[in-house]
């Protein structure tokens, strides 16, 4: 636009032409460039003068554009004295609880402008609606669950999508707004934009929003309660951003489901719910002792270490981390970073910690050949004297190498293992649970006190637990209570067809006729009344040797059996004999199952 001819522009102020919405055809002509040439053209095909059209136009943008920035500037300037806000970054997890919280307010229903999310469920967090699907929604013809079907009757998340947007609550009204906005560290992976939320309020207080994301969090609360949020290292390429990735969501183990010894488990609660009471932190700090407290979970592979772990995330209402220092390029640094990038309170599971392959500087050039000795003898000295392993090292496999760690060396020498657990990055008031199946070959650095303050040990399962499995698994009771405080079923139901409704096979005749056959054979489902189970559990127990079983196993065997617990009473001595000659034979596959 050339406004340079503006100047050359006379406004004839005499001509009553000349009004506000019929400029002067210089004027239009210098806001248009081709303005004269087009007007006449127009003016001579159609015989119709333009110009009024035209100037209507301008003047509606004019002033328009005129209110728009008049707008802008006396908001900014009311919002500056009169009004208070909070802003909340995506990489905090109160911008998820908000979104999450926001999708459930009426907002969502009369917002025109939204944006939709595929909810990403796991299996346990289905919504009553999904949860109560019916056959028809999740079964196919042949009565085989679909999960595309099932998938296809999930609705999706609405939002608000970016921009602006109020709402009520409690009779105050807010403001909300959904920014995205570059990054300023570019990565070469991924996403290069964050977004944040601004919420305001007309007040010179940002009291109500306070109290407003209290809400928010009570309601999350009270939306997760008895669920046990999983976190696992975040990739590598993204890990500048985020050190953690929430990898599941699940419910909380009841501490019930844990078959061990009741003054054992007893004893680790107390011990957890004295340290992680607030009064203790300054308890601790008064008499000069690190707050950290380290429990070393030891026992056969299947025996309950990782279960405890998950019930006592339930019962405190903790977050879980797990780390496994097998991953493969997990260097000391990545572990500083993860490690200070624990929340105030949150129980770290270190899991098999044997297995990491961590190396001291006394060792043989060729390590892993020492691996399946004992190592016993290696007590070590917390000095920092030890070796950081070779990258080069890491999953080189060599003849004679641990089949545990399958030649596998951590990035992670064993000190820097300890300073992380003890050092300057070391989360003061986490709970961190370490796992192993070899104890003896921890080095005794490792789970001296301080760092590990109560070993617990797990073995094959004793008489008392074989029979409170076989109990557990066969027990109606759970179902029962459920369906009785949610009104659905589905959540109890067994994963297969009932009995009074056997599958039916398909009418065509295809080529998988026969094999559809085999599946319309009702399934049975015997229930037995508790007297007759504890009797059957007795029963069970006494067929099977204490400590040659995992728990593990005896729940793999029952599980293959889980409506049947007469059937599993028949079969288990065949299943017993086959697995202690398989275990003599040092195979890995076994006949019955
Ligand atoms: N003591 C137990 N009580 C109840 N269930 C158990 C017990 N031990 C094992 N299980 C069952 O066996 C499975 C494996 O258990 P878990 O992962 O806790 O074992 P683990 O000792 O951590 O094994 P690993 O050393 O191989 O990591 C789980 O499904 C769990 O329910």
């Amino acid at each position: 636009m050339d406004f340079t001819k503006l100047q050359g522009i006379k406004f004839d102020t005499s001509s009553s032409n000349t009004t506000l919405i019929n400029l002067p055809s210089t004027l239009l002509e210098a806001l248009i460039p081709g303005y004269g040439l087009i007007s006449q053209i127009i003016f001579k095909l159609l015989g119709f003068d333009i110009g009024l059209v035209v100037s209507a136009c301008l003047v509606v943008v004019g002033l328009s554009k005129a209110i728009q920035y008049l707008y802008n500037k006396s908001y900014g300037v009311f919002s500056s004295y009169f009004m208070s806000s909070i802003q909340i970054e995506d990489d905090d997890e109160l911008f998820s609880q908000i979104m999450e919280w926001i999708a459930e307010q009426s907002m969502t229903k009369v917002s025109r402008d939204l944006k939709a999310v595929t909810k990403w469920v796991s299996a346990y967090e289905e919504s009553s609606e999904e949860a109560n699907a019916s056959d028809d929604d999740v079964l196919d013809e042949s009565g085989i669950f679909n999960f595309e079907k099932w998938a296809s009757n999930i609705p999706p998340r609405y939002e608000p999508n970016f921009g602006s947007d109020r709402f009520w609550y409690e009779g105050k009204m807010f403001f909300f707004s959904r920014t995205r906005r570059e990054k300023q560290n570019k990565s070469p992976w991924g996403n290069n934009e964050d977004q944040f939320l601004d919420i305001s309020c007309v007040g010179r207080s940002t009291e109500p929003i306070k109290e407003l994301l209290n809400q928010i969090k009570r309601w999350t609360l009270t939306k997760d309660n008895k669920m046990t949020a999983i976190n696992r290292p975040a990739p590598k390429e993204e890990r500048r951003d985020y050190a953690w990735d929430r990898t599941s969501l699940r419910p909380s183990r009841p501490m019930s489901t844990v078959s061990l010894d009741q003054e054992q488990k007893a004893k680790i609660v107390m011990d957890i719910n004295e340290y992680l009471h607030p009064a203790s932190a300054r308890w601790y700090a008064a008499r000069g002792i690190p707050y950290r407290r380290g429990y070393l979970f030891h026992g056969p592979p299947g025996t309950g270490k990782t279960s405890l772990s998950f019930a006592l995330a339930g019962i405190f209402g903790l977050d879980i981390y797990c780390i496994s220092l097998m991953e493969v390029g997990l260097t000391e640094s990545d572990l500083n970073k993860l490690f200070t990038n624990l929340p105030r309170r949150c129980i770290v599971l270190l899991e098999d910690i044997d297995s990491a392959g961590l190396r001291r500087p006394d060792e043989p050039s060729n390590p892993t050949a020492k691996d399946d000795e004992d190592s016993s003898e290696d007590s070590g000295t917390d000095d920092g004297s030890l070796t950081k392993v070779s990258k080069a090292d890491a999953g080189i496999k060599t003849p004679g190498q641990n089949p545990l760690t399958n030649g596998f060396k951590s990035l992670i020498s064993l000190s820097g293992l300890l300073n992380v657990i003890d050092g300057v990055a070391s989360h003061e008031g986490r709970v961190l649970i370490m796992t192993t199946n070899h104890p003896d070959k921890l080095d005794a650095a490792l789970v001296r006190p301080g760092r590990v303050d109560m070993q617990v040990g797990f073995s094959l399962a004793t008489r008392d637990q074989i029979r409170d499995i076989f109990t557990r698994m066969y027990s109606t009771e759970h179902d029962i209570e459920k369906s009785a405080s949610n009104s659905t079923t589905s959540s109890s139901k067994p994963p297969t067809k009932d009995k009074s409704k056997p599958v039916e096979s398909p009418k065509l005749k295809d080529p998988d006729q026969e094999f559809y056959e085999l599946l319309s054979q009702p399934p049975v489902l015997d229930i037995v009344e508790p007297e007759k189970l504890k009797e059957m559990a007795e029963q069970f127990a006494g067929l099977l040797p204490e400590g040659n079983f995992s728990p593990a196993e005896i729940q793999g065997f029952l599980l293959m059996r889980k409506k049947e617990p007469s059937r599993a009473l028949k079969e288990v001595e065949a299943w017993r004999d086959g697995l202690i000659d398989m275990k003599k034979k040092g195979e890995k596959v076994l006949e019955v199952q």
